[in-house]
């Protein structure tokens, strides 16, 4: 399986690598450079790769590093505002609108299906697992569920079409309940999320986002603008870093970054933050570069704190429906993930994937994006998500 949504993606155009703003950081102290020992877990040294471009550029120490980050003196006030009319607007309704189209295509689906019907059948079976199918469950997902639901019928256990949908509900909730794992900074040390995932899924939204959840809750933080490939993906990210009063470190569009994170990483604990956010690239010339380039990034962050990166989310767009569970796992297989954000589940009737990568891979589904606002991206709560999946239409 190669990446098809690598390919399909064009380099991005010259008017978009814009010069971005240049956030050179104090480095660590000579005495805390890093060795030369990789963590165990890091595949073999990949070619042309050196660990020498990552290191940070020596250039004189900076006479007051911290005003050359990106931080705004202005309160975040577009964010925060429709943050707060979003919380108003109530968050299980948000949820449920976010999934309005997954819901018709399922839970609708589900409901026609059944109407009229006297028992359930093997035509009935048959015509909810093709509609699994059509919601993106995945096979897995799909012949777990028929299995459970078969099974009840065959004891006798379910007769009543009308009750299908709580065994269905039943039966998802078997499979989204063990990758519910919320994961909060921890106060004390520094920490790093690298945050992953091809262009366009949402990475530096995400990043923005979770940046200004943990803002709220009182940790701070910094946020490296990783994603160099492209100029405007620096731009996006120092615009949340102003929004919501982080300070980011970032270098022009082309530098290494590897080096901008590895100097944001050291940004982050001269200042004693709790959190280093890095959002990294989602495209290079290609898929291999992109992979190495992550692994390169993972490996300069362990010279400075072996556990480091602590966690690596992958973005996805759940849009993109079984494609997303191929990038989940080849992005799994290359770099070793520790959490994922779904993000985009408003725009598409595909949410069903969801259960689809919770059934394929042991990873935490971390939170799930249902719209554009910073209360839109939700720890991903498999009672919430399926009670807004199978919340009756409203009249
Ligand atoms: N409707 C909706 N849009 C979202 C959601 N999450 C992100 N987006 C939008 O998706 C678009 C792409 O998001 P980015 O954060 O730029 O994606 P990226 O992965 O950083 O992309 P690159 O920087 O190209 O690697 C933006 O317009 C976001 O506002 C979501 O949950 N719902």
């Amino acid at each position: 399986m190669v990446f098809n949504w690598f390919k399909r993606n064009k380099s991005p155009s010259q008017e978009e690598m814009t010069e971005a703003t240049d956030a050179t950081v104090q480095p660590e102290p000579a005495e805390e450079k890093p060795d030369t020992a990789l963590p165990a877990n890091v595949e073999a040294e990949p070619e042309a790769v050196s660990e020498e471009e990552a290191t940070p550029p020596p250039e004189p120490l900076l006479e007051e590093p911290e005003a050359q980050l990106t931080e705004s003196s202005e309160m975040a006030l577009p964010a925060a505002e429709t943050a707060a009319s979003s919380v108003q607007k109530g968050l299980f309704t948000r949820l449920r609108e976010g999934l309005n189209r997954s819901r018709e295509q399922f839970t609708e689906g589900v409901g026609r299906l059944v109407l009229g019907k006297k028992v359930i059948d093997d035509e009935l079976l048959e015509d909810l697992e093709a509609l699994l199918l059509q919601a993106d469950l995945g096979a897995a997902a799909t012949r777990e569920i028929m299995t459970s639901v078969t099974e009840k019928v065959r004891r006798k256990e379910l007769t009543d079409p009308a009750i299908l949908k709580k065994a269905l509900r039943d039966a998802l909730l078997d499979i989204l309940r063990p990758r519910a794992e919320l994961w909060v900074p921890e106060k004390g040390r520094t920490q790093v999320l690298m945050m992953v995932g091809i262009n366009g899924a949402g990475k530096t939204t995400t990043t923005g986002k979770l940046a200004a959840r943990w803002k709220a809750d009182g940790f701070s933080m910094v946020l490296a603008a990783g994603d160099t490939f492209r100029a405007a993906a620096v731009e996006q990210l120092q615009g949340w870093g102003q929004r919501v009063q982080v300070p980011v470190v970032a270098q022009g569009t082309g530098a290494d970054s590897a080096s901008v994170v590895f100097d944001a990483f050291a940004a982050a604990r001269a200042r004693s933050a709790d959190l280093l956010i890095a959002d990294t690239a989602g495209r290079l010339h290609t898929q291999d570069h992109l992979m190495e380039e992550l692994k390169k990034v993972k490996r300069v962050l362990a010279k400075q704190d072996p556990e480091a990166p602590h966690q690596i989310w992958l973005v996805l767009d759940a849009g993109t429906g079984q494609n997303a569970l191929n990038q989940a796992q080849q992005f799994h297989e290359a770099i070793g993930l520790t959490g994922i954000c779904i993000t985009k589940l408003d725009g598409t009737a595909k949410g069903g994937v969801v259960a689809a990568i919770a059934k394929a891979l042991p990873i935490p589904i971390r939170y799930i994006g249902v719209g554009e606002q910073v209360a839109d991206l939700r720890p991903f709560d498999p009672e919430s998500f399926v009670d807004a999946l199978f919340a009756e239409p409203k009249s």
